[in-house]
């Protein structure tokens, strides 16, 4: 089973992956993220810094999710593993939608089309709401503020989140990342087992 953390950056996606290992550690999860989870991640976090040309960045970002998904997500997920990612396609949806507006004719279709055919969807992707101002409040306090961490960028991502959920609710938990660390863990771990236990007892139904 693949489930994604998504969030604006500072939504706390980065505390709760790093907790849910642990939490979750009788069923031997994979934990995993975007970018970086292969060597492609180093090219993608120089693009971020030196402010590549979007549509290079763009790319640099699926690269990685291709080398992501060959390396680590498919593997895992043929042996029946739970797989958990930290930021994962809806990532580019959002955050490329804003850095390629302008630059390409309706980047939404655009994205999708580059991932159509070989991506693999999440079964349940846990999205962390905070209102930008927290956020940013958040980041604020790390050393390297990268160009996505601007409140214009981080309102049009969360708006965009949003409509993703729209559009396939049945996918998404939104849980209010301003409540406390270890109640978010609580929730995200218990409905990750949850579904992942009804995963497994329907396949065994199968049999
Ligand atoms: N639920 C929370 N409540 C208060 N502060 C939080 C919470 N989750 C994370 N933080 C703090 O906010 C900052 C950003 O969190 P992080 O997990 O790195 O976010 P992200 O990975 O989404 O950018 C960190 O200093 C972290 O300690
Ligand atoms: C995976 C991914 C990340 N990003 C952005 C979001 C982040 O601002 C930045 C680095 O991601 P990440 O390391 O997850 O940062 P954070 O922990 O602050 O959320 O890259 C994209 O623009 N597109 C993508 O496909």
């Amino acid at each position: 089973m693949l489930v994604t953390i998504e969030g604006i950056d500072g939504s706390g996606k980065s505390t709760l992956h790093k907790t849910l290992g642990p939490y979750l550690a009788d069923l031997d999860p994979v934990i995993t993220c975007e970018p970086g989870s292969t060597w492609i991640g180093e090219a993608v976090r120089r693009a971020i810094r030196e402010h590549a040309d979007p549509i290079a960045e763009a790319l640099l970002f699926v690269a990685d999710h291709a080398a992501h998904l060959r390396e680590v997500i498919r593997p895992a997920l043929s042996e029946d593993r739970l797989v958990i990612s930290d930021r994962y396609i809806d990532s580019r949806l959002v955050y490329q939608q804003v850095t390629l507006d302008g630059i390409i004719p309706d980047p939404l279709t655009w994205l999708r089309a580059v991932h159509h055919g070989w991506t693999i969807m999440p079964d349940l992707t846990i999205l962390l709401a905070v209102p930008v101002p927290v956020a940013l409040e958040r980041t604020g306090k790390r050393e390297s503020g990268e160009h996505f961490e601007q409140e214009s960028v981080l309102t049009k991502v969360q708006e965009y989140y949003m409509e993703l959920v729209e559009e396939d609710t049945a996918r998404f938990l939104i849980l209010d990342g301003t409540l406390p660390p270890e109640h978010i863990l609580r929730v995200a771990g218990e409905v990750i087992r949850f579904r992942y236990d009804e995963m497994n007892r329907k396949k065994k139904k199968k049999y």
